[in-house]
C-alpha cells in the first residue's frame, strides 16, 4: 500500500546547482496548480490548456518579485509523471532557485526524493522497471555505445523479451497445474518431450541474455585494457601515446611506474579504459612488489591485455612465459613488440615473429610507442575486438544492469531445477514450483513483482529532480 505522503505534491530543481542561463524547477502532484498559483503573477492558469507555455512573475508573500519566469504546464495524465505537473524556468541563479523552492514548500509542496518523479512515472504506469532504470543510464551515458544500450532498454525491447518468456512459462505452468487437479487419475496433459524442449529453449534465451551482461557492463563503464610487461618495455610511453597526453611518467629507469594509472578515450563511440601498470619482475623492494601484485590483479580484471615487450632485448622464452600466463587467465590479448624503431637487424624481428607463429596463435603487432608508429593500427585492432565480441553474442538485446543479471541468474538456476525435475520424473507439483520460482524472478526484473525495498533501492540512486 502506498502511504499517503508518498503522493504529496513534490518539487525539485531539474537542472544542476550552479550558475546557468536558465534553471528549471519541477512540480508534480494533485496540488501542483493550487500551489503554483499562490506565488504566480500572470495570466490565469485555470483554463490554460496542457502543454502550453506562460510568461509571468514569481512573487513572495510581500508581493516582491523574485524573478520573471516561464511556466510549462502539463495536465494529468499528459505529463512525464502522468500527474498534474508544472515546470518553472527561472534565471539560472542558485539564489533564485533556492528562493522559489522555499516559496513552493511554504505553499504546500514537499521537496522530492532522488528519483521520485521517475518513480511516480513508473507507479502510474508510464513504463516498467527496466525502462525506468534505463532513464538513469541514459542520463549517465557518456559515449554513443552507452547511449545506444540505454536507449534500447528505454524503448522496451528487453522488457518485451522478458514478458514474452513469462507468458510462455505461464502456459507451461498451467499445463502442469492442470495435471495436479487430476492427480488421482495419473494423467499427463503436458507432453513431457514438448515441455522439456520448451524449457530448454527458454533456458537458452535466459542464458544468452545473462551472458550479454559482461559485455553490456563493459560498454557502460568503458572497456578495461591492461598494459602489462617487464620494466622499461615502454608501457607508460604507450599509455601516453594512446591518450595523446603526458599522463604517466616515462623514464629509462626500470620500475618507474609503481601504482596503477588509468584513463579513458573514446574510439568510434566505444569508451576504452587504459590501465598502465608496474613492470612485472621479481623484486625485493616492498613497494614495487605491491605494484607488481596490482598489475597482476588488473590483468585478471581486464577485457583485453596488451602485453608489451622490447623487441631489442626480449628473449623468446620470456615472451612465451607471458603468453602462458595470459592464456591461463582466459582474457583476450595482443602481444606488442615495442621499440621497433631501434631494431638494427631485421633478421632478429623475423626470428621473433617465426618463433611466435610456431609457438601459438598469439596475435601480435610491432609498434614504436615513442614514435607513435602503428598506434593507430592498435586502436583499430582494439575496436575490432569489441565489435567481434558484440557480434559473438547470441542475442541482440544487451543486459547492462547488475540487478537484471542477478535475477537472470536466479531464473536460470530455477529453470535448471525444473528441467532436472522433468528428466528425473519428479511429481508435477515439484516441477511447477520451480517454474513458478522462475516466473517470480523474471517478474522482479520488469517490476511485475516488486517490494517497497526494491523500489527504494533503485530510485534512491537517481539524481535529484529526476
Ligand atoms: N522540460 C522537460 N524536458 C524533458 C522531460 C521533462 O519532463 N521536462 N523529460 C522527462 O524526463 C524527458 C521527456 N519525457 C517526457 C515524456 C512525456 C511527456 C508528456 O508530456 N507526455 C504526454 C504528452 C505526449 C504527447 O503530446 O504526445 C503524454 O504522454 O500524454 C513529457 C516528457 C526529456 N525532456
Ligand atoms: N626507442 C624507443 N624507446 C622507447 C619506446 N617506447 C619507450 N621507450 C623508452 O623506453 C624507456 C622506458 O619507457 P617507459 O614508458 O617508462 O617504460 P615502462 O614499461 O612504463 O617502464 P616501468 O614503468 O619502469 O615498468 C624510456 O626511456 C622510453 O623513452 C620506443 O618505442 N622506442
Ligand atoms: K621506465
Ligand atoms: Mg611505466
Amino acid at each position: 500500500m502506498q502511504n499517503q505522503n508518498n503522493w504529496d505534491t513534490i518539487v525539485a530543481p531539474a537542472t544542476p546547482h550552479g550558475q546557468s542561463a536558465v534553471a528549471v524547477i519541477r512540480i508534480s502532484g494533485k496540488e501542483a496548480f493550487q500551489i503554483v498559483k499562490k506565488i504566480w503573477k500572470g495570466k490565469e492558469l485555470d483554463n490554460a490548456k496542457t502543454h502550453t507555455l506562460h510568461f509571468g512573475k514569481i512573487v513572495d508573500s510581500n508581493n516582491e518579485v523574485v524573478d520573471e519566469v516561464l511556466l510549462s504546464i502539463f495536465r494529468a495524465p499528459h505529463s512525464f509523471t502522468m500527474e498534474d505537473s508544472i515546470e518553472i524556468s527561472t534565471h539560472g541563479s542558485p539564489y533564485i532557485v533556492q528562493r522559489v523552492l522555499s516559496l513552493l514548500v511554504e505553499a504546500g509542496a514537499r521537496i522530492a526524493e532522488p528519483g521520485e518523479f521517475t518513480k511516480r512515472a513508473y507507479l502510474n504506469g508510464r513504463f516498467d522497471l527496466v525502462q525506468a532504470e534505463a532513464v538513469a543510464d541514459l542520463i549517465a551515458s557518456q559515449s554513443s555505445a552507452a547511449h545506444r544500450v540505454a536507449m534500447q532498454q528505454m524503448r522496451g525491447r528487453f522488457s518485451s523479451k522478458i514478458k514474452q518468456l513469462r507468458e510462455q512459462l505461464i502456459h507451461f505452468a498451467s499445463l502442469l497445474e492442470l495435471e495436479l487437479d487430476f492427480s488421482e487419475e495419473d494423467v499427463e496433459f503436458a507432453d513431457r518431450t514438448q515441455l522439456l524442449s520448451l524449457l530448454s529453449e527458454i533456458k537458452k534465451v535466459v542464458h544468452h541474455l545473462k551472458e550479454s551482461y559482461k559485455y553490456g557492463n563493459v560498454l557502460k563503464r568503458g572497456v578495461p585494457v591492461a598494459i602489462v610487461g617487464k620494466p622499461n618495455a615502454g608501457k607508460s610511453t604507450l599509455l601516453n601515446a594512446l591518450l595523446q597526453e603526458e599522463r604517466a611518467i616515462v623514464s629509462d629507469i626500470a620500475g618507474t611506474t609503481r601504482d596503477v594509472i588509468e584513463d579513458e578515450i573514446t574510439i568510434e563511440g566505444i569508451t576504452f579504459r587504459f590501465i598502465d601498470t608496474a613492470g612485472i619482475r621479481e623484486t625485493s623492494d616492498t613497494i614495487e612488489a605491491i605494484g607488481v601484485e596490482r598489475a597482476r590483479q588488473k590483468m585478471k580484471e581486464a577485457s583485453i591485455i596488451l602485453y608489451l615487450f622490447d623487441v631489442n632485448t626480449a628473449n623468446i622464452e620470456e615472451v612465451q612465459d607471458a603468453i602462458q600466463e595470459i592464456e591461463n587467465l582466459n582474457v583476450s590479448y595482443i602481444l606488442l613488440g615495442n621499440k621497433i624503431d631501434m631494431l638494427s637487424e631485421h633478421s632478429k624481428l623475423t626470428a621473433i615473429q617465426e618463433a611466435l607463429k610456431k609457438e601459438s596463435q598469439a596475435p601480435f603487432m610491432f609498434i614504436s610507442a615513442k614514435n607513435e608508429k602503428d598506434v593507430e593500427n592498435l586502436k583499430s585492432e582494439l575496436l575490432k575486438r569489441v565489435q567481434q565480441w558484440e557480434a559473438s553474442l547470441q542475442t541482440d538485446i544487451i543486459v547492462t544492469n547488475a540487478r537484471h543479471y542477478e535475477f537472470l541468474e536466479k531464473a536460470e538456476q530455477a529453470l535448471s531445477q525444473a528441467e532436472h525435475g522433468l528428466l528425473s520424473q519428479l511429481p508435477s507439483d515439484l516441477v511447477a514450483m520451480d517454474v513458478r520460482a522462475t516466473l517470480h524472478f523474471l517478474g522482479e526484473i520488469t517490476g511485475e513483482i516488486t517490494t517497497e525495498d526494491l523500489l527504494g533501492n533503485i530510485f534512491s540512486k537517481f539524481c535529484i529532480g529526476k
